[in-house]
C-alpha cells in the first residue's frame, strides 16, 4: 500500500540526498484515526501529526534550553564529516584496532553553544545527545510533566509495553545524519524544532543491511554507507527498500523495535530564532547570530513487551533477529571470542545447510 507524495513544506528539498534504493512513505495520520493504533498494534510506523505528545516542548529554543537546562553535564559527539556512527565505549576498548568514528565530549551546556559557534568555521561537526535525567531545571521538569503521558501512556499500556526507558534529547547541525541501525526498543520519535527525514527499512531487510557482528563496537548499526555503497561487499543491499517520514515540529514518528532507521537533518526553510540572550559577553568569538541552526528532537525509548507465552509458528522477523543475536552471543562466549564464530557457522552451514 503506497502512502501519498513526500511531505513538500517547511524544509529545503535540495537538502534531500538521493540513494540507491526506492523510497516509499511512511503514513502520516491524525491521532484521532483509528487507523494509528491499527498501524502500531501491527508493528508498523506511522507518524502522528497531532498527538500533542510534546506540544510543552515546542518552546525548546537554544535561549530556553540554555536558560532551564541546568548546570549537569551533557554528551556532545563530534565527528570529522557528517556522519555520527554510533559505537560502544567498553566494547571500543577491547578492539584495539577500532577507529573510533566519533569522538565523545562532556561539557556544560554553554560549552556546547561555544562548540556550535567555534566549530561553524572547523571541519568538526557536532551533536548533543543526552538523556534527559534529574539535573535539569525546574522549568524543563514542568514541560515534562506536561507531555501527554495519558495519550503515549494508554498506547504503552494497550501494547502491553514494559516501562519508558528513557527520553534521549538530541541536538544537532543540519546536516548531521545518524547512520541506519536498528534498537531493541519501541520509539516514539518526537521532533521539536527543525526538520528531520526518517528513513526505516522493516526488520525482515537484516540481509539486506548487513550490520556488524554483534561482539562488535558498532553492533547494531549496519555496515553499508548509503552514501557510497559497497556493492561487492554487499551484494544484497541492491534489495533494500524504505520508508521515509519527514518530521517537523510537533510530528511523533513511532519507530517500531528492530526497525532500521537512519535519521538526517535536513535545511529549514524558515530561519530558526533560538532566543539566545546575547552571547559575545561569555565568548571571545561573535554573538548568538553565530550559532547554525540546529534540529531539536526527543525520543521515548519503551522496552519491550514480554515475549508471548506460546510461540507462533512461522515466527516474526523481528524474532528471527533476536534468535540470531543470541547464537552471535552464544557461539562467541562458548568460543571464548568473537573472531572464531564466522568460521564456525560456515563449517556448520556450507555443504549441510546450502
Ligand atoms: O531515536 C532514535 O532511535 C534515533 O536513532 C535518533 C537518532 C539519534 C540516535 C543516537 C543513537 C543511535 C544508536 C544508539 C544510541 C543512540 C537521531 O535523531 O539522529
Ligand atoms: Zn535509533
Amino acid at each position: 500500500m503506497s502512502y501519498g507524495k513526500r511531505r513538500r513544506t517547511g524544509y529545503d528539498p535540495a537538502s534531500i540526498q538521493e540513494y540507491t534504493f526506492p523510497i516509499e512513505n511512511i503514513p502520516r495520520l491524525s491521532a484521532r484515526d483509528p487507523e494509528v493504533y491499527r498501524l502500531i498494534q501491527a508493528s508498523r510506523p506511522v507518524v502522528i501529526s497531532d498527538s500533542g505528545l510534546i506540544n510543552s516542548a515546542l518552546k525548546w529554543n537554544l535561549g530556553y534550553l540554555q536558560e532551564n537546562l541546568g548546570d549537569g553535564s551533557f554528551h556532545v559527539y563530534g565527528s570529522k564529516d557528517n556522519r555520527f556512527k554510533y559505537y560502544d565505549e567498553k566494547r571500543a576498548k577491547q578492539c584495539k584496532s577500532f577507529p573510533k568514528p566519533v569522538k565523545r565530549y562532556e561539557v556544560s551546556f554553554n560549552d556546547f553553544l561555544k562548540m556550535l559557534m567555534e566549530k561553524k568555521n572547523t571541519r568538526e561537526r557536532i551533536y548533543l545527545q543526552q538523556m534527559l535525567n534529574e539535573s535539569v531545571g525546574q522549568e524543563i521538569v514542568k514541560d515534562y510533566v506536561d507531555f501527554n503521558w495519558d495519550w503515549v501512556g494508554r498506547i504503552q499500556n494497550e501494547q502491553g509495553w514494559g516501562p519508558l526507558s528513557s527520553n534521549l534529547l538530541l541536538i544537532g547541525l543540519e546536516g548531521n545524519i545518524t547512520p541506519v541501525h536498528y534498537d531493541e526498543q519501541e520509539n516514539f520519535f518526537s521532533q521539536i524544532s527543525g526538520y528531520k527525514r526518517c528513513l526505516l527499512f522493516s526488520p525482515d531487510q537484516f540481509e539486506n543491511l548487513y550490520p556488524h557482528p554483534v561482539a562488535h563496537p558498532c553492533d547494531r548499526q549496519s555496515q553499508v554507507d548509503f552514501s557510497k555503497p559497497d556493492f561487492e561487499r554487499f551484494p544484497k543491499f541492491r534489495n533494500a527498500r524504505a520508508m521515509e517520514a519527514i518530521v517537523g515540529p510537533g510530528d511523533v514518528l513511532y519507530i517500531p523495535m528492530y526497525w532500521w532507521h537512519q535519521v538526517e537533518s535536513l535545511k529549514s526553510l524558515s530561519p530558526i530564532d533560538h532566543k539566545l540572550r546575547d552571547f559575545s559577553t561569555t565568548t571571545s568569538s561573535g554573538s548568538s547570530g553565530d550559532i547554525p541552526p540546529v534540529t531539536v528532537s526527543v525520543n521515548f525509548w519503551y522496552r519491550a513487551a514480554p515475549l508471548p507465552a506460546t510461540v507462533k509458528f512461522p515466527i516474526s522477523a523481528q524474532q528471527r533477529v533476536s534468535v540470531m543475536r543470541n547464537i552471535e552471543k552464544l557461539l562467541a562466549s562458548a568460543l571464548g571470542s568473537a573472531d572464531e564464530v564466522g568460521k564456525l557457522l560456515s563449517t556448520m552451514v556450507d555443504g549441510r545447510y546450502n
